[in-house]
């Protein structure tokens, strides 16, 4: 089969496109790794589908997000501002503003004047049940940090927070030197976490400044990942060490998170979407 994508990326987390708008995406989880391996394929962190609406659903497109191991998602900050810059881009929207339904969730994207891309993140889901994690005794500290013992003795004090895909933020002094790529896999392999999660590093500059990395779900370390950032920051502005519109590092770029501090408000997640090159792959 030849498949034409497009290869995209947010703040350096890539992305192959797919537009499944006229016909029926139907990958299997191996042709998905393929797509996704940079060796054997094209090569990204995760695959994006472009799909419209189910009939009578009130939203614009429908927007799935699988991870480069193969499996389908929940959501996918960087990728849903690249979403929105392939749909105006191709033409399959004349709008500047939509509306796509995720497997849990509807986003709004909306093109801002400086080029950026604005994404309502809808609200961050506070109880640990929703990621999900299972407590069981285990009780929060009055930080709210969860104090998790892992594999090799290792202890963590992490927040847990869903953007509709769970997150362990654990807060640094210095990104660079957090060991990203042994705990996270740790973090990553405590069994409390039966759907897996994604594993933040934050680092508190200023009350408006942070630097982040990411060990992600299903892709390991990414350049940046927007809920990543998303759950990171509100877990900052929880523990009353972050306002309400953060910039944020990370290493491929720089976001920009907005959130009130209430529980039913949205988060926004603010950044670039950059188209990189079109091809076909045989697969
Ligand atoms: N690895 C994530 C999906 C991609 C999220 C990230 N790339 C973003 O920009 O939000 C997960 O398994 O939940």
């Amino acid at each position: 089969m030849q498949l034409p994508f497009t290869k995209m990326h947010g703040a350096g987390n890539d992305f192959v496109v797919l537009d499944a708008t006229t016909t029926p995406f139907d990958l299997s989880p191996e042709q998905l790794r393929r797509l996704g391996d940079r060796r054997f394929g094209v090569g990204c962190d995760q695959i994006l589908v472009v799909e419209r609406p189910a009939p009578g659903d009130d939203v614009d497109f429908r927007y799935r997000i699988f991870n480069n191991d193969g499996d389908e998602v929940e959501h996918c900050g960087n990728g849903a501002r690249c979403f929105l810059r392939y749909v105006t881009s191709r033409g399959l929207t004349a709008q500047s503003v939509v509306r796509v339904r995720t497997v849990n969730a509807v986003l709004e994207l909306a093109l801002m004047p400086d080029g950026r891309v604005r994404v309502d993140m809808g609200p961050p889901r506070l109880v640990p049940e929703s990621l999900p994690f299972e407590a069981g005794s285990l009780r929060p500290d009055p930080r709210g940090l969860w104090p998790l013992q892992l594999v090799d003795g290792v202890h963590v004090d992490a927040a847990l927070i869903s953007m509709g895909n769970p997150h362990a933020v654990l807060f640094v002094d210095d990104v660079d030197s957090a060991p990203v790529t042994l705990l996270g896999p740790q973090v990553q392999a405590d069994p409390r976490f039966p759907q897996g999660v994604n594993v933040g590093f934050l680092q508190i500059q200023t009350r408006a400044r942070a630097r982040i990395r990411v060990y992600e779900r299903g892709a390991g370390e990414t350049l940046a990942c927007g809920t990543g950032t998303c759950a990171a920051v509100v877990a900052g502005i929880r523990a009353g060490l972050l306002d309400p519109a953060v910039e944020v590092q990370a290493r491929g770029g720089d976001l920009r998170i907005e959130w009130s501090g209430q529980a039913t408000d949205s988060v926004f997640l603010i950044g670039p979407a950059t188209l990189v090159f079109e091809g076909t792959i045989s697969l």
